[in-house]
């Protein structure tokens, strides 16, 4: 085993990403931890605005001003990436560390054939041949499922349908065989059966070639399908973590009790829909306390105070009244 085995894929701590705006500072990640061991796949949840996706943009180093890395460390294979110089981190960026998104568009250019696209990325951090690049192309494509992978490599992105180009997206993020592929919501615009493809070969990928997995998502049942361990987020905090049995089978925090319980799955058929109630809050004037403490039917006077999180139950909790019966709706 080499030095780099030996550490977890990626250590998340005490990151805090904050926008610098005319109206307020918005933290949107505000001291968040979590571990992602080799090969495992991890579901970061929350609602809209809870800060998801600006974790995930801070860990590929794509944080633009107003927005700033304020404080925190985030290591990758043991090696710190927080204070790279720009050029250092694309070197990291799309090679060690890859990112998909929702729109495959913000991956590929839509005047170019998908083999340019595809080389070029190889390029950019490998120094092989025409021949080996091409080759390692059509490979990724097949690997994603796309047939006849030769005849498409041709193609330019409109010549798909929109699963296919997320497929040529995630082809084009397994090139250089990252240590680690952030997703953010990736199968969210896809229809059901392309989205089970694409999540079964994800997995499949991940258990094979040992690539930890951060699947960004509101959809608490493709965590509960793909993932290992999930985060839950709330206005920019992580508020209950753990594997995916016991946060999803057990939840312990009322909100994430309250975004199981509002999956319309889990409701009985004829009676209206659960729901959270009340919104989110603006990140910009939080409340003081607990930050969900207006939405949620266990506060009390001392959630008026910020909780932190804890151990709690064989998982993380950020939370004075834990959950401890769970309504049949969640089980
Ligand atoms: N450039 C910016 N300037 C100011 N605030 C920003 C900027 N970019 C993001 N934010 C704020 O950061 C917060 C977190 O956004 P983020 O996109 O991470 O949420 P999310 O949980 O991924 O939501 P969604 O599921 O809708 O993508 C939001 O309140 C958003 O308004």
């Amino acid at each position: 085993m080499t030095t780099q085995d030996q550490h977890p894929a990626l250590i998340v701590e005490n990151l805090k990403t904050h926008f610098f705006t005319h109206g307020g500072i918005v933290k949107a990640v505000d001291d968040v931890s979590f571990t992602v061991n080799r090969g495992e796949i991890m579901g970061l949840v929350g609602e809209s605005g809870s800060g998801k996706s600006m974790t995930g943009y801070s860990i590929m180093g794509l944080i633009d001003p107003p927005g700033r890395l304020v404080s925190g460390s985030i290591r990758l294979q043991g090696k710190e990436l927080r204070g790279l110089t720009q050029e250092q981190m694309r070197a990291v960026r799309g090679n060690r560390i890859a990112m998909i998104f929702q729109d495959p568009m913000m991956t590929l250019n839509p005047v170019l054939r998908i083999d340019t696209q595809m080389m070029e990325a190889i390029f950019a951090h490998q120094k092989v041949s025409r021949t080996v690049a091409r080759e390692m192309s059509r490979d990724a494509l097949a690997r994603v499922g796309i047939s006849s992978p030769d005849e498409r490599l041709v193609a330019y992105p409109h010549q798909f349908s929109g699963g296919m180009r997320q497929r040529v997206a995630i082809a084009i993020a397994l090139l250089n065989k990252p240590e680690l592929i952030i997703c953010d919501e990736p199968t969210t615009a896809l229809d059901v059966t392309i989205q089970g493809q694409i999540l079964y070969e994800m997995q499949k990928l991940c258990r094979e070639s040992g690539t930890s997995l951060i699947w960004i998502t509101h959809d608490l049942s493709v965590v509960a399908g793909l993932a290992d361990t999930v985060c839950v987020m709330y206005a920019g905090k992580i508020v209950e973590s753990g594997t995916v049995h016991q946060v999803l089978e057990a939840p312990r925090h009322p909100y994430t009790y309250g975004l199981i319980a509002s999956a319309p799955s889990r409701n009985p058929h004829g009676q209206p829909l659960k729901q959270i109630r009340g919104m989110t809050p603006s990140l910009m004037n939080l409340p003081s306390g607990c930050a969900f403490r207006s939405r949620c039917d266990h506060a009390t006077e001392v959630c008026a105070t910020a909780p932190v999180l804890e151990q709690y139950d064989g998982r993380t909790l950020r939370c004075f009244h834990p959950v401890t019966v769970v309504p049949e709706v969640v089980q």
